[in-house]
């Protein structure tokens, strides 16, 4: 098995962490801006250094896509925080005419006193077009019952709960969903800040108010509730993977505690490197001991081997800034503890997401590629695909390659309208999500999974790849042949295992896999990352190698499983991005996973010798799961 990579903290980190120095203070400074170094830059600066003030702002919002928080009177390299009242004034006199000369907005954070006197944070945003805005999507895990669609309502629609699902209500799309009470189906919901970072949603917008709401929001923090009961555990997953969320919210019922799937979810969030902040509810119905023991277990999970996170217990606003300013680095894990029905704690909350920035870097001039996560038939309008717009920009009236068809073909066509949240726009840049109207086609003709590439890309489909995966979870061994679920991005097909670089894979093993697709070829990327599942059977990783199709094999006509791949895994160390993917290796995020291991493996080996053969469709599920998914 392959070595885990050190996920140790450097000591930059480290000390950045104890410190809360903002990342963007801990990076040397280039010799550019040497003549605006220090904590005095801002109280009476040359023209000369003014223009540098200005262009480094501009690159700063540049690269914080629209906003940055500024420090006023903090020292770049030493401790010698502090100005004294009448420079502290001078400086924030000269950040307003530098904040007004980029057309944005400056907003004080907190303020603090040192030795040496004040220094303070302040939160600069662009103002944008009422066309444009800065999304950010959050993918809302944790058990039944959490209060997730609760928690949603009370914060988009404004109203609090009454602990008797009164919020959650106004969230629900199906009926089935009102009369049980529990989510089903992958929603959204928007929470729209202005660029002085006030809450734009008021108790009066509706669902159909997403328009009004978005006109006049910088920024859009997008909930994708996930369903919380394990039944509904395939929707979920396709919600982490397929609607690219930047940030993970778990919800944990402080009564009920770390419980059913928030383990599964949290893994999951981990698995696909998606940092996670954790909302502790309904703190105003329960128990100070019961939630000091919630608190202490949810702590002991996140710190254990297997997350490798910093849990921080948000409590004041300073708690929200320094969380949020150093979130990017994934290995923090903010704890908020609220309540839907009085209120409690929900302004730290909306203050965190107020700071939150967007994890997906794209450039605009990059050529094109947009996820279809749905389709549509909209009366009067035609077919209608939604998804997500993962690199370039994409306008109106582009042409774009839609495909794969299920015979690997991509076809051409025209992009008639651009909604992005319901609002009309004439174009989507990378990162965001939107839904475009398309001409002649059927909607019969588009699956999700599908995308829509710049034509300069001239996509291929792929039957088979090669992928890295690790198994998170299993209950005896997995074997060629195999077939289970892989989830990436949109996609999500059954696929088997052709061969493999280990002769079978059980809990914690890593191996070079190669997949075929069963029903269709689809539209991959190396270096995608993938989770491959079937009921609890979890194994997650990369696509190392698309092997494109010829002709011939675009048939779907599935090859005879071929021989073992060479055994390359010692000298491929696998490239799972920080801390989140080997989170379960150790298995100590389920405590007694390891002695669960063991009795696996026990099993493993009983049904072996009960069928007197190693490795092949080693237990029931795998056969059902071959039975089930025959084309
Ligand atoms: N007292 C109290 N009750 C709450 C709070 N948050 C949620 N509830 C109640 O808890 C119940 C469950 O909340 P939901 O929002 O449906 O839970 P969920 O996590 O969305 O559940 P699924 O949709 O099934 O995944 C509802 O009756 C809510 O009124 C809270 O902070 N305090």
């Amino acid at each position: 098995m392959a070595d885990i990579p050190d996920q140790t903290p450097t000591t930059a980190e480290r000390a950045n962490t104890i410190f809360n120095i903002p990342e963007n203070l801990s990076k040397p400074i280039t010799n550019e801006y040497d003549a605006i170094k220090g904590k005095t830059c801002l109280i009476s600066p040359t023209e000369e250094q003014f223009d540098l003030l200005q262009k480094r702002l501009k690159e700063r919002l540049l690269n914080g896509r629209g906003e940055t928080i500024y420090d006023v009177g903090a020292a770049e390299d030493s401790g010698d925080n502090g100005l004294a009242p009448d420079e502290y004034d001078a400086s924030v006199a000269t950040l307003q005419s530098l904040v007004a000369t980029l057309d944005a907005d400056c907003v004080l954070l907190r303020q603090r006193r040192g030795e040496k006197g004040v220094f303070a944070q302040f939160l600069i945003r662009k103002r944008l077009e009422s066309q444009d805005f800065l999304e950010i999507r959050v993918a809302v895990v944790g058990n039944v019952d959490a209060g997730k669609s609760t928690l949603l309502g009370v914060l988009t629609h404004g109203d609090l709960d009454n602990g008797r699902g009164l919020a959650r209500q106004k969230l629900f799309r199906h009926k089935h969903e009102m009369e049980s009470g529990r989510t089903s189906s992958v929603g959204n919901d928007i929470l729209g800040f202005d660029s002085l970072g006030n809450v734009v949603n008021k108790p009066e917008h509706g669902s159909l108010d997403w328009v009004k709401i978005c006109e006049r929001s910088t920024k859009v923090i997008t909930f994708i509730d996930l369903a919380g009961h394990e039944r509904y555990l395939k929707t979920t997953v396709f919600g982490m993977t397929g609607h690219a969320p930047d940030f993970g919210m778990l919800m944990v019922g402080a009564n009920a505690g770390v419980v059913g799937m928030t383990k599964e979810h949290l893994g999951l969030a981990l698995a696909l490197s998606v940092p996670v902040f954790v909302v502790v509810t309904k703190i105003d119905m329960c128990p100070v001991n019961v939630l000091q023991e919630t608190l202490k277990l949810l702590v002991r999970i996140l710190k254990s081997p297997g997350c490798r996170k910093v849990p921080v217990m948000v409590k004041t606003p300073d708690d929200v800034i320094v969380s949020a300013t150093n979130f990017v680095s994934e290995r923090l894990c903010p704890i908020f503890q609220v309540s839907n029905v009085n209120g409690e704690n929900l302004n730290l909350l909306k203050m965190f997401l107020n700071l939150l920035t967007t994890r997906m870097l794209s450039h605009d001039d990059e050529p094109a590629e947009f996820q279809i996560d749905d389709t549509y038939s909209v009366p009067g309008v035609g077919t209608v695909v939604s998804g997500t717009c993962l690199k370039g920009t994409i306008k109106l009236n582009d042409t774009l390659m839609l495909g794969p068809d299920p015979v690997g073909q991509f076809i051409p066509i025209a992009v008639k309208s651009i909604h992005r949240k319901r609002m009309a726009v004439r174009e989507v840049r990378g990162s965001q999500t939107a839904s475009f109207a398309l001409k002649k086609i059927k909607r019969s003709q588009i699956r999700k999974g599908m995308v829509m590439v710049s034509p300069a890309l001239n996509p291929v489909a792929c039957w088979e790849f090669e992928g890295e995966i690790l198994v998170l979870h299993h209950p005896t061994t997995i074997s060629s042949h195999y077939q289970a679920m892989v989830h990436c991005g949109s996609i999500r097909q059954t696929a088997s295992i052709l061969s493999m670089s280990e002769e079978c894979l059980r809990t914690g093993d890593k191996a070079l896999v190669h997949f075929r697709f069963i029903k269709h070829p689809e539209y991959l990327r190396s270096g995608q990352r993938l989770v491959f599942r079937e009921g609890r059977t979890k194994a997650v990783g990369n696509v190392l190698r698309v092997i494109l199709s010829t002709p011939g094999s675009l048939s779907g006509r599935q090859p005879k499983a071929n021989k073992m791949l060479p055994q390359t895994s010692g000298s491929t160390s696998l490239q799972y991005t920080p801390s989140g993917t080997e989170v379960e290796m150790g298995l100590d995020l389920t405590g007694g996973d390891k002695r669960e291991t063991q009795v696996q493996r026990s099993n493993a080996k009983k049904s072996k010798t009960k069928r007197g053969g190693r490795g092949k469709t080693a237990h029931g599920s795998d056969q059902s799961s071959q039975r089930t998914s025959k084309v």
